[in-house]
């Protein structure tokens, strides 16, 4: 299996303010594949997808990549990982204001040794007629199209997605998962995204269900659908 959660446990606090934020997750993810994390407020995917992405550390036990647990790696190593294997979105872009469209891309790609071409990667994400601009002449879906293109250039094997489309509306929201499914299509890297819209769960390889940091369900969605025919 290329990603898998083994009894994951996370708490926070210490003492009587000690609160036990995952308690013991177990799923795994094949390579290439669309994983969708759901659960309401509070239910810890973000803490998980921090776990994943090196940033945060599990109590008990490991998530492994490729067989190898991120518990084990050195320092240095950890930083590898993050740099050449992850790519992050979240629901804020965090794009840096006084760089154009096709700068912010292109500080992902100093991350790594094998970025993907830049002009082909601004055609796909439909940016390349915007790529001389600055964030503050974009729409929320342009500056997250580019805040994507920042994660993929690098060409990472996992995306990690939080809330990609929480700040978005109906329609915006579309076009951004019809373009997290058209890059997991074309460059074949394994996305895990967390979401508050259950709808988003019909595009998804995998699902998991999150709630007060159990897994309430785990599954293969057998009836895939495309992005552009979700409804919500
Ligand atoms: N660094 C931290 N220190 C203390 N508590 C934390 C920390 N990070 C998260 N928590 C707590 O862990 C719990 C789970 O938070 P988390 O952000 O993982 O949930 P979530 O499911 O992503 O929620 P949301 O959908 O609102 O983003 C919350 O009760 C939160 O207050």
């Amino acid at each position: 299996m290329f990603l898998e959660i083994k009894d994951l446990k996370k708490s926070f606090g210490t003492a009587e303010n000690r609160t036990e934020v995952l308690k013991g997750i177990d799923f795994s993810v094949e390579k290439g594949q669309i994983c969708v994390l759901l659960g309401p407020s509070g239910s810890g995917k973000s803490t998980l997808l921090n776990i994943i992405g090196g940033i945060d550390q599990a109590d008990e036990g490991y998530v492994s990549i490729n067989g190898e647990k991120t518990a084990d790696m050195k320092e240095k190593r950890l930083t590898q990982y993050r740099r050449r294997h992850l790519g992050y979105v979240f629901q804020m872009y965090n794009l840096i204001p006084n760089l154009s469209v096709r700068e912010n891309i292109e500080v992902g790609a100093y991350l790594s040794d094998r970025p993907l071409e830049l002009d082909e990667l601004l055609k796909t994400l439909g940016l390349y007629e915007h790529r001389n601009k600055l964030p503050n002449q974009l729409s929320g879906g342009q500056q997250q199209r580019t805040a994507i293109g920042r994660a993929i250039i690098k060409n990472p094997d996992i995306l990690l997605c939080d809330e990609p489309t929480g700040a978005l509306d109906y329609k915006t929201s579309k076009e951004i998962l019809c373009l997290i499914e058209q890059i997991n299509q074309k460059y074949g890297n394994t996305v895990i995204m967390v979401t508050h819209n259950d709808a988003i769960k019909n595009m998804a390889d995998r699902v998991v269900k999150l709630r007060d940091g159990q897994i309430r369900k785990n599954y293969v969605n057998e009836t895939k659908i495309a992005a552009a025919d979700l409804e919500w």
